[in-house]
């Protein structure tokens, strides 16, 4: 090592660099995304290139000349050691061919000094008698997290004309943020699922909550093909199992449930099987008294960093966490609906939690649940981006002309229109499907 090229910084590479831009006006192109501000470690560095990036983001060149106008007419060209600072870069440069080199070299550099910081703040972390435990692991974890997958600057505040930018890429490209469920009508009242929404699934007890939620999880690694995690304090593992397979088989759920078939029920035993061993479907079913946000935001770090982008996470149900027994429910739940927004937004996913809805409603004529009848709702309704509310006529009344009905009222959404829309579901395997099929 030199005096250039220390453990923690390499001057000789980010001038390489800075030539390679000043000189090629193909240079930004290669390291604009790969390369942030910071990882340059000399302050005179991180200005030039700030000022080559933001031309390379107007389409405007980054030789030399374009380079010091800028910095002159923002007055900050003596800051950087004026035009002979940047003429000796690019004398000192003979061409840009190893700039992506270069960039790795400082980039592992600037991760170093990303990690060195990162363990100063853990220590203090450790020190800190006044945060409790559990939520200095999660910071910690977090923290090394984000150097790992290098997503340090996800939420950076930005200017809304560089907003604008990754909006237009998007509009350009025609990609939805939203995944459909594959229900016609539901798609076109909500929009499908949408990334970092929290869409919450309330009904009474038995109105096919779990069944839903199964079928959106299904839907979505099947179409997606992205990983689901189906965080389960209801149902076992063994028990949430068995509801895919007759969902694939068609083999009734209660008799799966008891280990029986039919011989002839084999084949599409196997069939089953085979299908949904190729589902990216992760089951969790940590009791809920240990099933905490901190939990939950764990195991999605490390499945995100096996398996990539996550496609859906679903919670069997909220009501269930915490300690029950304990005062203020209301309370307590709102803040693991906070937690699950705060989820579904870092982790770029859609995160429908299930909820109990109040006994109240089974006294009403009209036994359609509102949002205000979630079980302490607290601040459910608040944090929620959508809120769905299952109900079937069947369950209440044996002669309804509903029979094989299920109504999806959609009773809150920040992205659009509320209303209701009714789906043909049979809860013997779990089969949803549109009314019109067409
Ligand atoms: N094999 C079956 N045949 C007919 N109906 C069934 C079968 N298995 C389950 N069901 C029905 O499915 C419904 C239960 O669905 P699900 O568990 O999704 O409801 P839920 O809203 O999650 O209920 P809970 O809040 O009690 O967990 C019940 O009405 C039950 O009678």
């Amino acid at each position: 090592m030199t005096d250039n090229d220390t453990f923690l910084g390499n001057i000789e590479a980010e001038e390489a660099i800075l030539g390679g831009i000043l000189l090629d006006p193909q240079a930004i192109s290669i390291v604009a995304d790969m390369l942030p501000v910071e990882a340059f470690c000399l302050q005179a560095h991180q200005r030039i290139y700030q000022t080559a990036l933001e031309l390379y983001q107007k389409d405007k060149p980054t030789d030399l000349m374009a380079v010091s106008t800028w910095l002159a007419d923002h007055k900050l060209l003596d800051e950087v050691g004026g035009t002979t600072k940047l003429g000796q870069l690019v004398n000192r440069t003979v061409s840009a061919v190893n700039i992506d080199r270069y960039a790795l070299i400082i980039l592992n550099k600037y991760q170093r000094r990303q990690l060195v910081r990162v363990g100063h703040e853990i220590v203090e972390l450790g020190y800190d008698t006044t945060t409790e435990i559990e939520t200095i692991f999660d910071t910690s974890e977090e923290k090394i997290f984000n150097l790992t997958t290098n997503k340090q600057d996800k939420f950076q505040p930005k200017l809304i004309s560089d907003c604008l930018a990754s909006v237009f890429n998007k509009i350009e490209q025609g990609s939805s943020p939203a995944y459909p469920t594959g229900l016609t009508d539901l798609d076109s009242l909500i929009g499908g699922l949408i990334k970092q929404d929290l869409i919450v699934v309330a009904g009474r007890p038995s109105m096919g909550k779990s069944w839903f939620a199964c079928y959106l999880a299904d839907y979505i690694a099947k179409n997606e093909n992205k990983p689901v995690v189906f965080f389960s304090a209801e149902m076992s593992q063994e028990q949430l199992t068995k509801r895919f397979l007759s969902m694939h088989t068609g083999i009734d759920s209660q008799r799966l449930m008891h280990n029986q078939i039919y011989e002839d029920e084999y084949d599409s035993l196997v069939e089953g099987l085979g299908n949904l061993a190729e589902l990216p479907i992760i089951i969790d079913d940590t009791p809920a008294s240990e099933l905490t946000p901190t939990r939950m935001r764990s195991v999605l770090r490390r499945i995100q960093s096996e398996r990539g982008e996550l496609g859906l996470v679903v919670l069997d149900y909220i009501q269930k966490l915490g300690d029950r027994a304990a005062g203020n429910r209301a309370q307590t739940i709102g803040k693991y609906s906070g937690a699950c927004k705060d989820i579904a937004k870092t982790f770029n996913a859609p995160f429908v939690v299930l909820a109990q809805i109040n006994r109240g409603v089974e006294g009403q004529s009209n036994k359609r649940p509102s949002m205000a009848d979630i079980k302490d709702s607290g601040d459910i309704e608040q944090d929620m981006d959508l809120g769905l509310l299952l109900y079937r006529d069947e369950y209440y009344k044996s002669d309804t002309d509903d029979k094989g009905i299920m109504e999806i009222i959609v009773g809150k959404n920040r992205n659009g229109a509320t209303g209701t829309c009714k789906v043909m579901f049979d809860p013997s395997i779990g089969n949803f499907n549109s009314l019109n099929t067409e």
